[in-house]
This record gives structure tokens, C-alpha cells and sequence, in this order.
């Protein structure tokens, strides 16, 4: 397929980033290789949205933080950007409000750039037509890049543990966005998709993406390096290692952070209360 018919794609991370680590920036690679290999996808920015403080997690230092080493990690990245707005919410926002969220952004740019588009070369808008898609409230803009979700294994199974996720946000998501997988060490998307109905429904929309050099970074496991005043250095950016020094940041006291507090998702659905 030839570039220009290639459908635009934005692809979005949600997580703590709690630091962000080189195994968060790999899998933006991983996926944008794999999306472009098939020959359908040309990916033009991946998006990284670090959850706000409302979202209670064990260990959970504050967004500023955390939104300023992704920021770190991101500079000499010439596609991959960090954004603020979840981080910045009173309350944790639902995921799928978070993609929402995104798309609106996306078609809003979209639609400045068509009138840019009339008024300098007087070209046709391209992007007045809207078609609803099957199973969403929301419209697809034509001429608006695809959003997908951006996730490891571990997320896409969470998808199934009990009163964390809405079935129907899981439906937007996978029906009307689309969501890229990066396989991790002790999941299986594959047999999770098969075991879901409605994941084995929508399966075309979920691109599992093989990581063949497994790698077990993750961020519990710097944390704790850190508490032990163990190095670091090559799990995450350089960069990141030194903020982490100069602000004195995940001490044993920064993990306990939240330690009595119900994670919102849960909080949400069950109604518990927050401690
Ligand atoms: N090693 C990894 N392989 C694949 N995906 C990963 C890996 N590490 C993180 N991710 C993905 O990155 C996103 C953000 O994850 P998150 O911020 O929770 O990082 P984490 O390393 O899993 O941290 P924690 O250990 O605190 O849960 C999630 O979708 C997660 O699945
Ligand atoms: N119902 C939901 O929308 C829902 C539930 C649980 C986690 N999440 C999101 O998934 C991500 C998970 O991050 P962690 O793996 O760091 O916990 C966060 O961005 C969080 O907001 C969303
Ligand atoms: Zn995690």
C-alpha cells in the first residue's frame, strides 16, 4: 500500500509511569514496527498520559513528578510526546475518557488544519463528513488519524479481574478505537482474546505485538532497586536517573503512599469506601 493510503495512526499509553522506564519507551517502538509492517498503518505520534494522583495505587508519587521524567525520557524522541491532561484532573478519569479525551483533541486539530487548508490553498475540507460507528456514541472524522490504546499483556488481562473495568468502556475501546498489545513475561493476550467473548469479537482491532527480547523491567522492580540504593542506570534514561537523585524521589516512605486506600476503579465500582 502506498504511504499516502496508509491509515494514520495515534497511539496512546495510559499507566502510573511510576518512574517511566526504557521498557515504556521500547513498546512504542515495538508497535509502530509492527503497525507498519503489515502495510496498513503509518504511525504519526505516540502519546504518553501518566494517571493523576486520584487513582490511589500503592507507591504512587505525585503526577508532577512523574509527568516531568516522561518528559525527560521523551526529549530526543521525535514522535513520542507526554501529556498532561489526565495527570492534571481533580479525580482518576476512566481510561476510556482519557481516549475520548484524545480523539476530541485529534479532530479538533484535524478540523484547524482543514480551514488552514480553504483559506491558504482553497482546498475542499476533508474533514465535514462524519459516520457513526457500529457499538460507539462517538463519530469517526474522517480524515482523523486512528487512535489506538497502547498497553502491555498485563492491562489487557485486567480487563478481566472483577469490578476494574466497565464492560462497556472495554466495548468502546476495542470497537470503536482499537487497542496494540505488547506481550510480557507471564501473560497470554492470545488466550486471554479466545477466552473473551467480547475480545474474540473485535479481535481484528487488537494487534498483539510480540516482544521477542524479553525483558522483566518493570517499575516495582526499580522502585525497589531504589529503596536498596541499588543501581539503576540502564533501565531508564539517564536523565531519569539523576531527577530521581536530585529530588530524593521512591524512598520506603513514598511506597507507602496510599497503602490503606482502595484504588479508585475499585472505590468506583464496588463503592468502598477510600480507606
Ligand atoms: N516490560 C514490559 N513489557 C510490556 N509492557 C510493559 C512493560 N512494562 C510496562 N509495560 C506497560 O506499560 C504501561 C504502563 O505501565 P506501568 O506504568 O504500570 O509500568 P509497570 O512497569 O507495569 O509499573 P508497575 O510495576 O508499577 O505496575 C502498561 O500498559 C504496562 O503493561
Ligand atoms: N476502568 C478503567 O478505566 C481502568 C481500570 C483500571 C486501570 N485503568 C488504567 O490503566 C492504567 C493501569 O496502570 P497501572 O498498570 O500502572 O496500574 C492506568 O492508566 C489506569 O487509569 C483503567
Ligand atoms: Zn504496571
Amino acid at each position: 500500500m502506498e504511504g499516502q493510503s496508509r491509515t494514520k495512526v495515534v497511539l496512546l499509553a495510559c499507566g502510573s509511569f511510576n518512574p517511566v522506564t526504557n521498557m515504556h519507551l521500547r513498546m512504542f517502538e515495538l508497535a509502530r514496527d509492527h503497525l507498519e509492517d503489515t502495510g496498513q498503518y503509518r504511525v504519526v505520534k505516540g502519546i504518553i498520559s501518566p494517571v493523576g494522583d486520584g487513582y490511589k495505587k500503592k507507591g504512587l508519587i505525585e503526577a508532577c513528578h512523574r509527568l516531568e521524567m516522561a518528559r525527560l525520557a521523551t526529549e530526543n524522541s521525535d514522535w513520542i510526546i507526554v501529556d498532561s491532561w489526565e495527570s492534571l484532573q481533580p479525580e482518576w478519569v476512566e481510561t476510556n475518557k482519557v481516549v475520548r479525551h484524545h480523539y476530541d483533541e485529534l479532530a479538533a486539530e484535524q478540523n484547524d488544519d482543514d480551514v488552514d487548508t480553504v483559506k491558504y490553498s482553497k482546498k475542499r475540507r476533508i474533514n465535514k463528513q462524519v459516520y457513526c460507528f457500529e457499538g460507539s456514541s462517538h463519530q469517526k472524522r474522517r480524515g482523523c488519524p486512528q487512535l489506538m490504546l497502547l498497553c502491555g499483556a498485563d492491562v489487557l488481562e485486567s480487563f478481566g479481574q472483577p469490578n476494574l473495568w466497565k464492560q462497556e468502556d472495554i466495548n468502546e475501546i476495542v470497537s470503536f478505537y482499537g487497542l496494540v498489545c505488547v506481550t510480557r513475561s507471564g501473560s497470554d493476550p492470545h488466550k486471554f482474546i479466545q477466552q473473551s467473548d467480547t475480545l474474540w469479537k473485535y479481535r481484528r482491532n487488537i494487534h498483539i505485538v510480540h516482544e521477542w527480547v524479553t525483558n522483566e523491567i518493570s517499575a516495582t522492580h526499580v522502585r525497589r532497586a531504589l529503596r536498596r540504593s541499588q543501581s539503576v542506570r540502564y533501565l531508564l534514561p539517564d536523565t531519569v536517573v539523576d531527577y530521581i537523585k536530585v529530588h530524593h524521589l521512591y524512598t520506603a516512605e513514598s511506597e507507602q503512599k496510599n497503602a490503606d486506600v482502595v484504588l479508585a476503579p475499585l472505590q468506583r465500582y464496588t463503592g468502598a469506601s477510600s480507606s
